[in-house]
């Protein structure tokens, strides 16, 4: 059965095509810096890799980029898209609605596109990519999995917001969380490299990439996350907040004479790094490069950057009663030595962490980076939410024949 995941994160597609009988991935690749200079399609097929340059405004043009690569004459992996028996997607936001994965069909895609206002900068990429899909491949089963359902065994005490009770009766107004398929994979893929039952583990899971978040993962579901009610809530990300008085958007609103949900829309897209920086860069390669040129914005911004994650990390300790693990995941945690050896060394020493510098300096690898008598164990783990996409996708056509 060959499977195709579409993976819509805010700034980035990322896409794979698996042959599930055995999980070979035939292709995989992302198109990142969508909508910002220097946009460009990373395409791999076996040991090979391309890096096509390219304008891509939007994530439709991304994916129709995506449809054509795995069928062009020169990256082909597949003589025409009829080869595909089932495509997975990747939707952010599944509200209370959806708190496992579905086969697609027009009543939950209505229900995906109503959540839009929820996840303004996901859902309507996930909607586009579900429709394009569904009109190359009518007669294949498309999936959704949602980044919300790892986060449904939230206990109350985590995913209530003090307000008044009945806006969660009437509205649902709640913590979500999102990332969870990430969240899921990195903490299981940290207790099997570590040996380790998940039943045992008090894990932090830090996905930070252009979206971010944490979560604490007690014995093996999820206990609480920074994310909320909307992927706003929680760390500085590229272009969001996170985290900000609430009294802040009708002040603004008031002084710059704009509505709430313009407000809101600043909080979503000119805000986090690129706010910092007065509009510099949403991309944390860039802010890195400057800031450790000596330029005091970008170091300032690194810095607000790297104190609300370790924040986070002090509070899921708490949250726990303890941390065992530590697990950096997506594209800064994955990627950024300076980072990850940052935010470890400043913030979190009196929790024992001791991290191994030769160790920590690379790339995208599974790898422990704390030393042996470290008191937390402090991982890399690059996340696969393709692959977690893939089995669900897998498993629910499978159930259907
Ligand atoms: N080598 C690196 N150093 C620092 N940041 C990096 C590096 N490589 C990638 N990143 C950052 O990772 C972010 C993208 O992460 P990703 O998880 O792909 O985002 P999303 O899924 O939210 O679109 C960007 O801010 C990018 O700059
Ligand atoms: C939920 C979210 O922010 O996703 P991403 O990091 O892929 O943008
Ligand atoms: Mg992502």
């Amino acid at each position: 059965m060959k499977v195709l995941v579409i993976n819509s994160g805010s700034s980035s597609i990322k896409y794979q095509l698996l042959e599930m009988d055995t999980e070979k991935v035939l292709a995989k690749g992302l198109v990142e810096r969508i909508g910002i200079e220097g946009s460009r399609i990373i395409h791999r097929k076996n040991e090979e890799k391309y890096v096509i340059e390219k304008v891509i405004k939007n994530h439709e043009e991304g994916l129709k980029e995506v449809l054509d690569l795995l069928t062009s004459e020169d990256y082909k992996v597949i003589s025409s898209l009829n080869e595909i028996d089932a495509v997975g997607h990747r939707v952010v936001h599944g509200g209370e609605r959806f708190s496992s994965s579905v086969i697609i069909d027009k009543e939950s895609l209505d229900a995906i596109e109503m959540m839009s206002f929820l996840a303004p900068l996901h859902n309507p990429a996930n909607v586009m990519g579900i429709k394009a899909a569904m009109e190359l491949l009518p007669n294949v089963p498309q999936i959704a999995v949602f980044d919300t359902s790892f986060h449904q065994t939230m206990p109350k005490t985590s995913f209530l917001y003090a307000i008044p009770y009945e806006y969660y009766e009437k509205y649902k107004i709640r913590r979500y969380g999102f990332h969870g398929t990430s969240h899921k994979y990195v903490s299981r893929r940290a207790a099997e490299i570590l040996g380790k039952d998940i039943k045992t583990l008090k894990i932090i899971t830090s996905h930070i990439g252009n979206g971010a978040s944490i979560a604490a993962v007690k014995n093996g579901e999820s206990f609480d996350t920074s994310m909320g009610f909307t992927p706003l809530e929680g760390l500085v990300m590229g272009t969001r907040s996170g985290d900000i008085d609430p009294a802040i958007v009708s002040f603004l609103a008031q002084e710059e004479g704009l509505t709430a949900k313009e407000v809101v829309e600043i909080l979503n897209n000119k805000s986090g790094v690129y706010g910092i920086t007065k509009g510099f860069s949403s991309d944390m390669r860039d802010i890195e490069d400057k800031a450790l040129e000596g330029d005091k914005v970008c170091r300032l911004a690194l810095d607000i950057y790297e104190y609300r994650i370790a924040k986070y990390i002090g509070a899921y300790a708490a949250a726990m009663n303890g941390v065992d693990v530590i697990v950096f995941t997506a594209g800064v945690g994955e990627n950024s030595p300076v980072t990850r050896e940052e935010i470890c060394e400043k913030y979190l020493t009196y929790l024992g962490v001791k991290i191994d510098k030769e160790k920590n300096n690379f790339k995208g690898l599974e790898r422990v980076i704390s030393t042996p008598d470290s008191k937390v164990t402090v991982l890399v783990v690059p996340t696969n939410e393709e692959l977690m996409i893939a089995r669900e996708t897998k498993e629910l056509v499978s159930t259907k024949n």
